[in-house]
């Protein structure tokens, strides 16, 4: 098995806030990320898909192709963008790391069998140089 990454790029703004508690317990949970007039951050994501090589092209996946895919599905929806706010996928949802993974794992098994037959094995996002989510489905 093989393993094949790319990693992409994009900046949004999002507030850590549950809307089922008071100002003062989401202060006390999430700290300055509650803050009421939004944070930013340059999030740096790696996609990782598995498979077999094509005899043909020796590829697994065309990382032109599959960054082509990342941008339309998930780059462009999120790039500049606030994620509370602005991205119909993520409504209701609290906008962590953890929860931006999943949502893009959701987009990618879902996009991915048009372009490869390659399988999705891992989405790792960093949402700050030091803070990390991996997710494997
Ligand atoms: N499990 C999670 N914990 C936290 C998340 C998250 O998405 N999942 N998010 C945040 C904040 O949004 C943000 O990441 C915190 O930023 P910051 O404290 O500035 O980040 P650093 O730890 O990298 O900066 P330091 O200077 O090292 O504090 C918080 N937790």
């Amino acid at each position: 098995m093989l393993y094949v990454s790319r990693r992409e790029h994009f900046n949004a703004a999002h507030k850590l806030y549950n809307p089922s508690w008071t100002p003062e317990r989401n202060k006390e949970v999430f700290g300055p990320c509650a803050n009421e007039n939004w944070h930013g951050h340059n999030y740096e994501m790696i996609v990782t898909v598995k498979g077999q090589p094509d005899p043909d092209t020796g590829f697994v996946v065309d990382l032109k192709a599959l960054s082509d895919l990342i941008k339309v599905h998930i780059t462009d929806q999120v790039d500049h963008k606030n994620l509370n706010l602005d991205v119909p996928f993520l409504q209701g949802q609290l906008a962590s790391t953890e929860n931006l993974a999943v949502a893009f794992w959701q987009i990618l098994v879902r996009e991915l069998p048009a372009l490869t037959p390659a399988q999705l094995h891992c989405i790792k996002i960093y949402e700050t140089p030091r803070n990390a989510v991996e997710y494997y489905g």
